[in-house]
């Protein structure tokens, strides 16, 4: 079964727009668990334009469903996770000024660095996944690295699917069922949404969770944020 892991970063976004706490993304992510979601995701970027590092804290022990944060592995994303201890860390190798994610690690380059990043958060019995483009090179690289899982950047599939999703899934599927065969968990993620995620769970079946944002978000604005959530679970139960 593929899990649903909403991303909750845009709440706060638009938190963050008034200075305020409203909507609190501490109920928030509680009210998206009541409603199905199977996971919460958190993006701690530096400059706190959404998530703020006070938000993981506050959400630590009230998240109980997985709880999934992601980020660049420098210092303070590491004591960050040190201190929450969350289900899952997913490593992006985003800089700091990025308007939002939009590269895979370099899993042959950066070996030594992701290997002990890894072997480090593994120590804290934390579940580790390592954000990455569909190639089987690089999952040779993400398995070399000792990671648990890896999560597929789905931005290209995401931009192509409605001109050929045929072609779009193409390298998705290869890439995946290499994964599988390595060994390697597999999720995926970014500009995932009603329309896209359906067919690639078809084609991906052994998907173990998508996270989900932007869109959902987007969506909620006008479906509910229960409605919505009811929605993309439906999108996944294939
Ligand atoms: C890693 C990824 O693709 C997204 O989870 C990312 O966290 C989105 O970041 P923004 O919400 O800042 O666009
Ligand atoms: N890892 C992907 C994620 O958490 C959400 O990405 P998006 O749906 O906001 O593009």
């Amino acid at each position: 079964m593929t899990q649903l892991s909403v991303n909750i970063n845009k709440f706060a976004t638009l938190r963050n727009a008034r200075g305020g706490d409203n909507p609190n993304v501490v109920q928030i992510a509680k009210d998206c668990e009541r409603f199905g979601a199977q996971g919460i995701t958190v993006h701690p970027r530096p400059d706190e334009r959404h998530i703020t590092r006070q938000d993981v804290y506050d959400l630590k022990d009230v998240v109980t469903t997985e709880f999934n944060i992601e980020g660049y592995p420098d210092d303070r994303f590491m004591k960050i996770i040190e201190e929450v201890r969350p289900v899952q860390a997913t490593l992006v190798p985003d800089p700091p000024n990025v308007l939002t994610s939009n590269a895979g690690w370099d899993t042959i380059n950066n070996e030594k660095m992701l290997s002990e990043i890894i072997s480090q958060l593994q120590s804290w019995g934390v579940r580790t996944s390592i954000f990455i483009e569909p190639e089987n090179k690089l999952m040779d690289g993400a398995k070399k690295c000792g990671t648990d899982r890896v999560e597929l950047y789905t931005e290209m599939y995401a931009s192509s699917y409605h001109k050929d999703k045929i072609k779009a899934i193409e390298a998705y599927k290869t890439s995946s069922e290499h994964a599988n065969h390595i060994g390697l968990g597999l999720n995926a993620g970014h500009d995932l949404d009603l329309k896209n995620l359906n067919y690639l769970k078809q084609q991906i079946p052994y998907l173990e969770e998508v996270s989900i944002g932007h869109a959902l978000v987007c969506d909620a604005l006008y479906y509910g944020l229960e409605n919505t959530i009811q929605m993309y679970l439906r999108e996944l139960d294939v």
